[in-house]
């Protein structure tokens, strides 16, 4: 793609306007430099500087910074058939997601999210929530007493529990392990490609190629024995994703090949782990650093609960403890930004956007933005308390992203993580033991680099 330095001009038309472009551009590179060198400060710096879009040029990339609300309105909504998934990014990784719900565009997305949408509706997944809290508790009666260990790994454990246990109706409690680890080993590659300019394919014998494609082996051996399994034992009366898939049909009325079930299987995984796990991650991390609010939290959680199981009717109840979850998610939003790129000529607030811009739009930005959230470095989940979410703009705060493609699984992500917060912390508290403030570092996801170390005091309610 070319980027074209001088304001274009169409025959006999008004020149086009672009939005503020930074002055920190290099030849050649652009923004790239100063971009990739502080990825989290950067944007919000240019956002403040030149304004709620701002036009990188990302190496020759023309790359839009977005956090005007009425362009978001229509980039998200509006003409969201006119914004895909960067094949920039997505071709990196396409082993891993296929054509799956989270990668893929037009009339297969269509398809496949009215599909997939029945299966993640509120009243669908509420019914999922003896399950959460009897993992939970498993969870959390294995941990040590007083003893320092870092949480994240913990979190990354239960949620993938869940995840296949919900969606997949299956214990695969012998796979959890070769799951895990190819998971992780995954997120690690995947990490490491984002931050690549270059695609390198995934034949070329590099050991990081060898190690990624052996993970995907691994994790396409799980799915697929899940599918035989389900085969031979039928999927009658079974209500659960897998299931569904394997009796839908596609477009043209045929059942969805076995790689398609593959594709959507391994994006729920992906996409309904890690992302949860960073949240509880984050949400335990803030509460251990502030014990008055964690106190506070297991007070509402011994006045709903007692010691009786959470379920879904006690969500309404748990108000703070769902507000420790959306302020986790306001300052460490697991998904810091997601990008769209436009495939034709359009305008964006009187802005020119010419085709294959790649548009950028930061949670992680947004969520920090002092005209939106009063004092908003600070942890402060009261401020939920009041009616917050009504009042603050529609796409002031992203962390499931919006329109549309919003996250099919927001619902099932806060019954996961309430739920599974007021389990742990029904059996005790958790004390800050880190040596510093854990910093975030961004990845395909904002992860607490060097983990998150406390411990777990038993007691109190339970
Ligand atoms: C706190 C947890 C979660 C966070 C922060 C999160 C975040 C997001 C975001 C930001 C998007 C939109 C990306 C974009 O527009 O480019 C998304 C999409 C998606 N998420 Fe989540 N997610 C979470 C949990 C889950 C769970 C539990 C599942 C499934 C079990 C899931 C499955 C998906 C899928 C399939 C999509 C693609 C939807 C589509 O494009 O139609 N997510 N998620």
């Amino acid at each position: 793609m070319k980027l074209s330095r001088k304001r274009d001009r169409q025959p006999d038309a008004r020149p086009r306007r672009f939005p503020p472009r930074p002055s920190d551009g290099l030849p050649l590179l652009g923004s790239l430099p100063a971009f990739a060198g502080d990825q989290l400060g950067y944007p919000i710096a240019a956002t403040r500087k030149y304004g709620d879009i701002v036009d990188m040029n990302l190496a020759g990339w023309r790359t839009w910074l977005v956090s005007d609300m009425d362009a978001l309105e229509q980039i998200l909504v509006r003409d969201h058939n006119k914004f895909i998934k960067p094949p920039l990014i997505w071709r990196q990784i396409t082993a891993v997601f296929g054509k799956g719900l989270l990668s893929s565009d037009g009339n297969l997305w269509q398809h496949q999210r009215r599909l997939a949408a029945p299966h993640f509706t509120p009243r669908r997944v509420q019914d999922y929530d003896a399950l959460i809290v009897s993992l939970a508790r498993k969870a959390v009666d294995r941990w040590q007493d007083d003893t320092t260990f870092d949480i994240h790994p913990h979190m990354m454990n239960l949620m993938l529990r869940i995840v296949t246990r919900t969606m997949f109706d299956a214990d695969a409690e012998s796979e959890v392990e070769i799951m895990e680890r190819a998971l992780n080993l995954l997120l690690e590659e995947m990490a490491h490609r984002f931050r690549r300019p270059l695609l390198i394919p995934d034949w070329v014998p590099l050991p990081s190629n060898r190690r990624y494609l052996k993970a995907i082996g691994e994790i396409d051996g799980v799915v697929d024995r899940l599918i035989q399994e389900r085969r031979k034992d039928g999927t009658e009366g079974r209500t659960d994703y897998l299931s569904a898939l394997m009796v839908a049909k596609d477009e043209d009325g045929q059942p969805l090949s076995d790689k398609q079930i593959r594709d959507e299987a391994v994006t729920v995984l992906l996409a309904g782990h890690e992302t949860t796990a960073l949240t509880m991650t984050w949400a335990f991390y803030l509460l251990a650093r502030h014990p008055e609010i964690q106190a506070k939290v297991i007070d509402e959680i011994a006045a709903e609960l007692g010691d009786r199981d959470a379920s879904n009717a006690d969500m309404p109840k748990l108000q703070l403890t769902q507000a420790v979850i959306l302020e986790s998610q306001r300052l460490y939003p697991a998904g810091w930004m997601f990008g769209r790129e436009a495939t034709e000529d359009c305008e964006i607030k009187g802005y020119f956007c010419p085709k294959g811009t790649q548009i950028l739009i930061a949670p992680w930005v947004l969520h920090r933005d002092p005209r939106h959230y009063e004092n908003p470095e600070a942890f402060r989940p009261e401020r939920w308390l009041d009616g917050l979410a009504q009042r603050l703009p529609r796409y002031a705060f992203l962390p499931f992203g919006g329109g549309p493609r919003i996250c099919i699984g927001n619902s099932l992500a806060m019954l996961e993580t309430t739920l599974s917060l007021a389990t742990i912390l029904q059996s005790g508290s958790l004390e800050w033991r880190g040596e510093r403030p854990v910093e975030p570092y961004p990845s395909a996801t904002l992860i607490p680099q060097g983990g998150v170390h406390v411990a777990f005091k038993r007691g109190r309610v339970r």
